[in-house]
């Protein structure tokens, strides 16, 4: 059995009009993908793919040898889970209850959340750090406590593989990078996979594993971060020219360049197709 995550030569459109064109992906246990790309690039698209929630019009995606395509939506979400963008509820819902709904995948036809399913519940909000939330209602607390909320039922869901659509939307400075932690701890120690969208190149550098960068659906670069993450390519998907800055004995940082300057401290930009318009 293949253990990993594979998407081979996807193509998806919306109502015939493409959004993604030939996208390979392997993803394996105890990875940290970043999916990184302008808005519009598709990152969302594929990361419901990833989910067996969209169904892609060419390719496949197979978990640990398991064909999406033809898995029972049960068998997906008990290795799979995902945390939408957005999300409320319509029911006034305590944070306990959401987080709960996590075990749901594994019941029996109307079966109800026992004791041991609200213990784990408790537990994984004890990891992020998050009891204080359990009683509130969901409703009624702010964007960024309403993620971890949501990170928590998908953990609870399957700690096989995580698919994160902008985890750190909604969060405040600190907390971005305690999220990341706490997520990045989740692949080391549990080998947990994780693919994640992102828009901040700084925190990608800091986390990812590896990194695919995506273009207008394509596929730009792909591989380790260390080698995707250079000022050129980061310029090149974002289009507009960008330096890197290597800080010493940490990770690097990426800031546009200042009209008039180049890529790579101050020299000439040379990449072709960026300028300062
Ligand atoms: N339900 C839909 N019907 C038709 N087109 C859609 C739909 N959802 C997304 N699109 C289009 O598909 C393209 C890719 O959207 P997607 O949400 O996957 O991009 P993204 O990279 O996640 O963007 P962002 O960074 O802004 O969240 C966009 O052009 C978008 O307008």
């Amino acid at each position: 059995m293949v253990v990993s995550l594979v998407c081979r030569h996807l193509h998806f459109a919306y109502n015939r009009v493409p959004v993604l064109s030939a996208v390979d992906l392997e993803v394996q246990a105890g990875e940290f993908r970043v999916l990184l790309g302008r808005n519009g690039s598709g990152k969302t698209t594929l990361i419901y793919c990833l989910a067996g929630l969209l169904r892609p019009q060419q390719g496949t995606v197979t978990i640990d040898g398991l064909d999406l395509a033809a898995a029972p939506r049960a068998e997906i979400a008990q290795r799979v889970s995902l945390v939408p963008q957005e999300h409320a509820d319509i029911f006034p819902f305590r944070v306990l209850d959401v987080v709960v709904m996590g075990r749901t995948a594994t019941f029996r036809f109307a079966q109800r959340p026992g004791p041991e399913d609200y213990l784990a519940a408790h537990q994984v909000l004890a990891e992020l750090e998050a009891e204080a939330l359990a009683e509130r209602n969901f409703n009624r607390i702010s964007g960024g406590e309403r993620r971890i909320a949501l990170l928590a039922r998908a953990i609870l869901q399957a700690q096989n593989t995580l698919l994160l659509d902008e985890p750190t939307n909604h969060l405040d400075f600190n907390n971005q990078y305690r999220l990341l932690e706490k997520i990045k701890r989740l692949c080391q120690e549990k080998g947990t996979r994780v693919v994640a969208s992102m828009h901040d190149p700084n925190l990608t550098a800091r986390y990812a594993d590896t990194v695919t960068m995506l273009s207008q659906g394509r596929v730009l670069a792909s591989g380790p971060t260390e080698t995707v993450m250079t000022a050129r390519m980061v310029g090149r998907l974002y289009q507009t020219p960008t330096r890197r800055v290597d800080v010493k004995g940490g990770t690097p940082l990426f800031a546009p360049c200042t009209p008039g300057q180049g890529m790579d401290d101050g020299k000439p930009e040379t990449a072709p197709g960026l300028r300062w318009t």
